[in-house]
């Protein structure tokens, strides 16, 4: 007896610590699927006991709300939902009853009350008891109407969510990267509970209700009713289905096919019965009310085998583990890969090679392992990045490690310029979205730039990788071989140098007459002496070259372009014959002299005055009363703008 009054102690310990975690720092210390099984556990102990210690969360929906921002306690507990995993305990919950079956939405509970017709009020569920006020922050929400129609008093409740389409997109928008969020739940959290609600505008925040709790002098008696009615106020309401025993399993189906295609994160479905006065009949216990139900995914679990720990590292300079299994079946696909997200958790699964463990798609969706059978813990931890080769640490982050790149010029780390590199006006892949280039980064097919050109050794790999088929392989091959053939323009600018975009890469390549040995071995000096580049922009690109990293990139993409080192004397002149008069003030040169450059560099001649000789009067104020200007139109000579000078420019370098 001792013995089990222990362990529901530490049972009990564990659990609140990790709601502490999942409730106040919008973080989790185990998996849902865990924490669900410890608590079944709970329960199961304490039944067998008869034991319940008053901390235990099996009574208790409690946890301390520790922010900022001002509390209020709910005029009644906002209660948790008992759950299920059989449809069959479904059905006979309902039984002959109407039921509203709907998404469990997974992001934060808000309560709403409108006044004349306005927003009044939002707070957080909180712990049950107190909540947060966020009002301004609910104001901002994406779909919640702040006037509605309906003048008396209104309270709902709805989930506040983040979509998984705008999840990636914000979470990589937090400079801070140990501040980002590991999934959409949290985000939401976080961005829901900000103190200054300019946050939570960025961050999509979408409100569904799902109860509508009273609407002065409304009498409303059946929940279906209701929601037609939120509906007509403005909400955007939970999506849902009406059911009944007989069709009860068919719309479960239904949902399970959809989990999938759902933009809305869900962790599970609520039953509610459709009858509002019989479901307040039936009161509630101290934790659940008894008008409603959660249905849990039963999370399919299957055995296989542990291959291989593949160690992604991702442009946040973490180096996260995924684990690599014989390929099973799991909720209709074929799954063999899952995140072990950090150090901490496959240490924690005692992970080796050759283990028998267990996975699952957590809510349907995301593959997780749930357990390893055989725990051999033979794996040794990198110390090396698998991207760049360099020092790779373990670091502690709030009780979890993470192994991370000491490297700041990681290529994991430098997605956008790899993004620039294959960019239209740099190398010109097509084919390859930041998205895969991360993808093929984080995998290790990309540890150089180079390695771009190599991407064949990879086919079985990538062509078998999610959404990307043979088509679009081959597709890539061609765009490679294609994009091999290229300029010593375009490899300076692909290279991403401070300062040196497509005009300036142009123009340095022409004047080291396109050889490469030349470019990159350029002086500050005979940069300087190029019209358009300064002395900072010399400075900077002899320093670029300079770095013995720098040259081994260039080294060894040299080995797989074929560079066009041609050059005509006279291709370049697309002002030959034309005769310039600059007149007025200048914004995008520096001064007159640096625009006279631009036209001899390309075979033009800069006149003082103008005459019928002239071919362009680049004029960028044409209504100015200067003589110049004035001679042009009445020789009818066209007078340009700055803008549009360069605009010939560029279609004449074309
Ligand atoms: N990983 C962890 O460390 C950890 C810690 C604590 C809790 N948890 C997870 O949280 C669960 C318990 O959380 P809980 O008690 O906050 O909530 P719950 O799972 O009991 O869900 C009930 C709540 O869901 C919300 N909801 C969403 N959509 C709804 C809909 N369509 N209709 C009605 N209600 C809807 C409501 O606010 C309701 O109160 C656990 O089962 C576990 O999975 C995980
Ligand atoms: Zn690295």
């Amino acid at each position: 007896m001792e013995d089990k009054r222990q362990e529901i102690q530490e049972k009990v310990d564990l659990l609140n610590q990790a709601s502490r975690a999942y409730y106040q720092e919008s973080r989790e210390i185990m998996s849902n699927l865990e924490y669900d099984k410890l608590y079944d556990e709970l329960v199961r102990l304490e039944k067998e006991t008869g034991i319940v210690l008053a901390q235990s969360p099996t009574v208790n929906v409690g946890y301390q709300v520790l922010s900022d921002l001002p509390k209020e306690r709910h005029p009644s507990p906002m209660l948790s939902l008992d759950k299920t995993k059989e449809v069959t305990e479904l059905a006979d919950w309902l039984g002959d009853q109407k039921g509203v079956l709907s998404w469990k939405i997974d992001g934060l509970t808000i309560v709403l009350t409108y006044r004349d017709g306005k927003l009044y009020k939002a707070v957080t569920r909180g712990n049950g008891e107190v909540g947060e006020v966020i009002t301004s922050n609910a104001r901002v929400f994406k779909n919640i109407p702040v006037n509605i129609p309906f003048q008396g008093e209104l309270i709902l409740r709805g989930e506040a969510c983040i979509k998984y389409s705008d999840f990636e997109k914000i979470n990589e928008t937090i400079e801070d990267v140990s501040a980002r969020y590991k999934n959409p739940r949290n985000l939401c959290s976080g961005s829901v509970r900000q103190l200054n609600n300019e946050i939570t505008a960025q961050r999509n925040v979408h409100f569904f209700a799902f109860t509508l709790v009273s609407a002065e002098g409304m009498d409303q008696t059946s929940r279906e009713e209701q929601f037609v009615w939120l509906t007509r106020q403005g909400f955007e309401v939970v999506e849902y289905k009406v059911v009944t025993q007989e069709n009860l399993s068919r719309q479960v189906e239904w949902f399970a096919s959809h989990v999938e295609k759902n933009d809305v994160p869900s962790d599970g479905l609520v039953l509610i019965l459709d009858d509002i006065a019989y479901g307040a009949s039936l009161g509630a216990t101290s934790k659940f009310p008894r008008d409603s139900i959660a249905f849990k995914w039963r999370d399919e679990i299957k055995e296989t085998t542990l291959k291989e720990i593949e160690w992604s590292a991702s442009r946040t300079g973490l180096i996260n583990p995924v684990a690599i299994f014989e390929p099973v079946e799991l909720e209709g696909t074929t799954v063999s890969r899952a995140s072990v997200h950090n150090v901490s958790i496959l240490k924690e699964l005692h992970l080796g090679l050759g283990d028998k463990i267990e996975v699952y798609k957590a809510n349907m969706i995301i593959p997780q392992i749930a357990d390893n059978l055989t725990k051999s813990d033979n794996l040794t931890i990198p110390d090396a990045c698998p991207v760049c080769g360099e020092e790779a640490v373990i670091k502690k982050e709030k009780d979890v490690e993470v192994l991370y790149c000491t490297n700041p010029e990681c290529l994991a780390k430098q997605i956008k310029s790899l993004t620039h590199f294959v960019s239209r006006n740099a190398m010109n892949i097509d084919g390859l979205s930041e998205a895969t280039l991360e993808k093929l980064v984080s995998r290790g097919y990309i540890k150089e730039l180079a390695d771009l050109f190599r991407l064949e050794r990879y086919r079985e790999e990538i062509t078998s990788m999610e959404g990307f088929g043979e088509k679009s392989f081959e597709n890539l091959m061609k765009a490679l071989e294609t994009a091999r053939n290229t300029t010593p323009a375009r490899l300076l600018y692909s290279l991403g140098i401070p300062n040196i975009g497509v005009a300036n890469a142009k123009v340095i390549a022409r004047a080291f007459k396109n050889k490469w040995e030349q470019i990159q071995n350029a002086t500050e000096e005979a940069l300087d002496a190029i019209d358009g580049i300064g002395e900072i922009m010399a400075a900077g690109y002899v320093a670029y070259f300079q770095e013995e990293k720098h040259r081994e990139i260039v080294r060894d993409l040299l080995k797989e372009l074929v560079l066009d080192e041609s050059f005509e004397e006279t291709a370049d002149q697309v002002f030959s014959g034309k005769t310039f008069v600059i007149t007025g003030s200048l914004e995008h040169y520096e001064n007159r002299d640096a625009l006279k450059a631009v036209i001899e560099a390309k075979g033009g001649k800069a006149a003082g005055s103008v005459s019928k000789k002239t071919d362009y009067l680049i004029n960028n104020d044409s209504q100015s009363a200067s003589s110049k200007n004035k001679k042009a139109k009445e020789l009818g000579i066209p007078i340009i703008t700055e803008e549009q000078f360069l605009k010939l420019l560029e279609e004449a370098d074309n």
